[in-house]
């Protein structure tokens, strides 16, 4: 039997597991065959696999539901912050993730007495062979238009250091089924990303409100993509709509978080992501002579109504501040 808990981010679920739990060396191909039958039975974004670290208090490796493992996530790694912190008994500490080591910590409810936490979205990356996109001879795409992608709207193509796609676009077109074709396009056989992305349509709500809806690669449309708000909100400093230094109001179909974006001389250094972390299961894993993993048991530790509280206080002020916008 191996213990799991089901959790989210802004309603982008995860399942957490804690290799020390599992009775034998795993390896990448059960981790990606866990994810793909475990996210299926429990209609879940993605696993977050925790385990030991030498250069961190713990490494968080995370699959998308398609099996595909990505280098960050940062829905999941507030998550993860508060199982390593509750397991370990620390408020803050840095937890090694593929591609680097990240700052996390509790800080005061976003809303009621929800678990709440900051983490860090580093590295930030215009260089457009760290997604990779190839377009024409550009190294970068920073608030331009890509006719063939659509005519009207100006991009930005950044990693944080998974890959995204930003573009700030009309209520008409967010409630369309453009995004979905687009985002589709890039994430099957095409001439620009050889390994996917996740693409986000901003709509602009007030002066340091917005709202972000994200495709993501290897999962589809979720109800919030935590590195995807991050990098939504740097474009808006890049669009000269918010300052660095000053907490931006991001809101999703699952709720809201707080970025916070962080320049050191002419370099925007780090993102701080603020936001939930609502453990809503207890699972129980029971292994077959195969090593494959299914669900025995789900017990619910009713921490959800209270974020589903802050979840409809969102959804009504989104409802008046954009009363024309589709909340899925
Ligand atoms: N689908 C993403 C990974 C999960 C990121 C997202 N869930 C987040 O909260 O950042 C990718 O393949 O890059």
């Amino acid at each position: 039997m191996i213990p799991a808990i089901q959790s989210h981010g802004s309603k982008n679920n995860f399942i957490i597991i804690d290799e020390k739990d599992i009775p034998f060396q795993t390896s990448d191909l059960l981790r990606e065959s866990w994810t793909k039958i475990l996210c299926e039975d429990t209609q879940t974004d993605g696993i977050l696999f925790i385990s030991d670290s030498l250069s961190a208090q713990a490494k968080m490796r995370v699959f998308n539901s398609d099996g595909s493992e990505a280098s960050m996530c940062g829905n999941g790694l507030r998550c993860a912050a508060r199982y390593i912190a509750e397991r370990d008994q620390l408020d803050s500490f840095q937890v090694e993730t593929m591609k680097a080591h990240l700052r996390v910590e509790q800080v005061d409810e976003l809303y009621g007495d929800i678990p709440t936490y900051s983490v860090e979205i580093s590295p930030i990356l215009f260089n457009l062979d760290s997604l990779p996109l190839r377009l024409e001879e550009k190294s970068e795409l920073v608030l331009e238009p890509v006719p063939e992608w659509e005519k009207d709207c100006l991009f930005t193509a950044l990693a944080v250091p998974n890959p995204h796609i930003i573009t700030n676009v009309p209520v008409d077109l967010i409630n369309s089924d453009h995004q979905e074709k687009l985002a589709s396009s890039f994430n099957h056989n095409n001439q620009w990303f050889s390994d996917g992305v996740n693409v986000s349509y901003v709509v602009e709500l007030d002066e340091g409100e917005f709202f972000v809806r994200t495709f993501e690669r290897g999962v589809g449309f979720t109800n919030a993509c935590g590195t995807a708000m991050s990098s939504s909100s740097l474009v808006q400093v890049l669009a000269g709509k918010w300052e660095p230094g000053v907490p931006i109001n991001i809101f999703n179909d699952g709720g809201r978080v707080k970025c916070v974006i962080h320049k050191q001389n002419d370099h925007y250094d780090h993102i701080d992501l603020i936001g939930n972390a609502t453990f809503t299961h207890h699972m129980k894993l029971k292994l077959t002579d195969t090593g494959e993993a299914y669900l025995q048991s789900i017990t619910e530790t009713g921490e959800d109504h209270l974020y589903e509280k802050m979840a409809e206080a969102s959804r009504d002020y989104l409802k008046k501040k954009a009363p024309a916008l589709n909340i899925r």
